[in-house]
């Protein structure tokens, strides 16, 4: 049995029947979950039409075709090819091995939770009475509003400012703190800011929302540094948290913390839970991507074939699709501050390379994160045009422990973006080479006296 059959369920549930397993996937939306219809296709399809200059009208009528116009018969009928069973409706788990789906009761022998995660709703004062728009909406709908006001700068916020913005709309973001894009390297934060500045957008950085009012045309939204904003719609892109509730999974003995993800261990598997508990995808809290959650429906799929696999989450990479883009994969400072891990920094603006000359588009940097202590690298984080396109050796690197002074030697096309980490490769290199093989020898090194010690 898969409860949720989204990009994760699917996954699990089509491998599993074709490897001649009887298989139940529950859904009680569209199969195919979020990704196609209301996430990753029609933002990255508005992006593109943006980006060509199309009309509005042109670039619903490319969204929405691509999103199958929101209907999941394709999906169910790759299901049924497949061999599952669909089961239209809302599961929740009544006791081990049996789960109601609007009424009727079904039994499973194995269970992969698959529900994927729903946006937060800050508690600001008067959000609950103006109306909203979450990205579902704002992704589906053919409403191009006069003024929007968006809450929050993550990934969400800085693509669909981006693309009402390109549109036409008179876009403002308030974002809580001090920079967009929080999570990833400051840097990428202030080169999508950069761009969004110039195309107009309204950046509030540092401010929350004190209250929200109603007005006779619109609402008001009052900030907490003072300013206010007027906007015709306002759009929540405050964050995504897993979806458990109301799921029944107490009833297997799952605890899972508000806000937290189901726990899982390296294959997947929810571990101290009653029978054979599986999940992957957002509701595991861990990845938050598609790649992600097809990833981890491999990992529950092999595991549950009975050939042992484990999760490596080192180098799932993070991209948000604005232009410039933004890829990110491993650690970023600020992890690696959490974690106390040293770091050795080395970057490169992509101004300084022949194919930044050759677009004319000079915007973007890049930046390598080595583990002091073991000279590897653990993160990078570029933002440039189609960044997500030149970074993946990066990820291949971290995943594969490549040794700095190999990579530091492999040969980039002339002229390429993918140039840009040639310079800071050699750097990382040269300084691991001289800062010694590990932080034992380090030490040992400061502390002798004279010039070979000096740092
Ligand atoms: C605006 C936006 C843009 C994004 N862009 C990208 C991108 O460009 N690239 C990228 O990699 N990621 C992107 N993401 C993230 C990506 O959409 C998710 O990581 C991905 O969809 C997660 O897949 P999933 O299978 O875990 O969950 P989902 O696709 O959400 O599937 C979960 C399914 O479970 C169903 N369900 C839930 N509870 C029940 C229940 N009790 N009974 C029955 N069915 C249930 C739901 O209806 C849903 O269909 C974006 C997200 C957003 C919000
Ligand atoms: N290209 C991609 O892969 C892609 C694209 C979009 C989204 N996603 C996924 O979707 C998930 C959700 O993205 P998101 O951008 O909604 O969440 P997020 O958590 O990344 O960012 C939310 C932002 O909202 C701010 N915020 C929260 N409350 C606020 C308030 N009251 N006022 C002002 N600001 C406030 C936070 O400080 C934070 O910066 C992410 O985990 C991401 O992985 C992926």
């Amino acid at each position: 049995m898969v409860l949720g059959g989204g990009t994760a369920g699917e996954l699990v549930a089509a491998g599993l029947a074709r490897a001649g397993r009887d298989v139940a996937l529950v859904e009680n939306r569209l199969v195919g979950g979020e990704s196609p219809y209301f996430a990753c296709v029609p933002s990255k399809s508005l992006l593109l039409s943006a980006r060509r200059g199309e009309t509005w009208e042109m670039a619903l009528a490319r969204r929405d075709e691509l999103a199958g116009r929101r209907g999941d018969d394709p999906a169910v009928a790759r299901m049924a090819e497949a061999g599952v069973t669909v089961l239209r409706g809302r599961g929740r788990v009544l006791e081990p091995g049996r789960v109601e789906v609007d009424g009727a009761v079904h039994g499973y022998g194995d269970l992969v939770v698959c529900t994927g995660s729903e946006p937060v709703i800050p508690p600001v004062e008067g959000l609950a009475d103006v109306p909203l728009w979450t990205s579902a909406e704002a992704l589906s709908v053919p409403d191009l509003p006069r003024r929007l006001v968006i809450l929050g700068g993550g990934p969400v916020g800085c693509e669909l400012a981006q693309v009402y913005a390109a549109f036409g709309s008179q876009v403002a973001v308030v974002e809580a703190s001090g920079r967009l894009l929080t999570a990833e390297a400051p840097f990428a934060g202030e080169v999508v800011a950069d761009a969004l500045r110039r195309m107009g957008v309204d950046l509030r950085l540092g401010a929350a929302v004190g209250n929200v009012e109603r007005k006779d045309v619109g609402v008001r939204l009052w900030l907490s540094d003072g300013g206010t904003l007027d906007a015709d719609r306002v759009l929540v892109a405050a964050g995504r948290r897993p979806r458990v509730e109301g799921l029944g999974l107490e009833t297997l003995g799952i605890a899972v913390s508000p806000g937290e993800g189901v726990p899982v261990d390296e294959t997947c598997r929810v571990p101290s839970s009653t029978g054979g508990v599986w999940a992957a995808g957002d509701v595991t809290g861990i990845a938050r991507t598609t790649h992600a959650a097809r990833y981890q429906a491999q990992i529950v799929l092999a595991n549950l074939l009975g050939r042992r696999r484990e999760a490596d989450y080192r180098a799932i990479p993070r991209v948000v699709h604005t232009s410039p883009s933004v890829y990110s994969v491993g650690i970023s400072p600020t992890r690696a501050a959490e974690l106390r891990i040293d770091l050795l920094t080395a970057g490169y603006d992509l101004a300084a390379t022949a194919r930044a000359a050759v677009e004319a588009d000079e915007r973007g940097r890049v930046e390598l994160y080595a583990d002091r202590s073991r000279g590897l690298l653990v993160g990078a984080a570029a933002a440039g045009r189609h960044a997500e396109e030149w970074m993946s050796e990066i990820a291949l690197a971290i995943r594969a422990e490549t040794p700095l002074s190999l990579l530091a030697d492999v040969v980039h096309a002339f002229p390429t973006y993918g140039e840009a980490v040639e310079a800071p490769l050699r750097e990382l290199a040269e300084r691991w080479r001289r800062d010694g093989t590990s932080e034992e020898d380090r030490d040992e090194r400061d502390r002798r006296p004279g010039p070979a010690g000096a740092r």
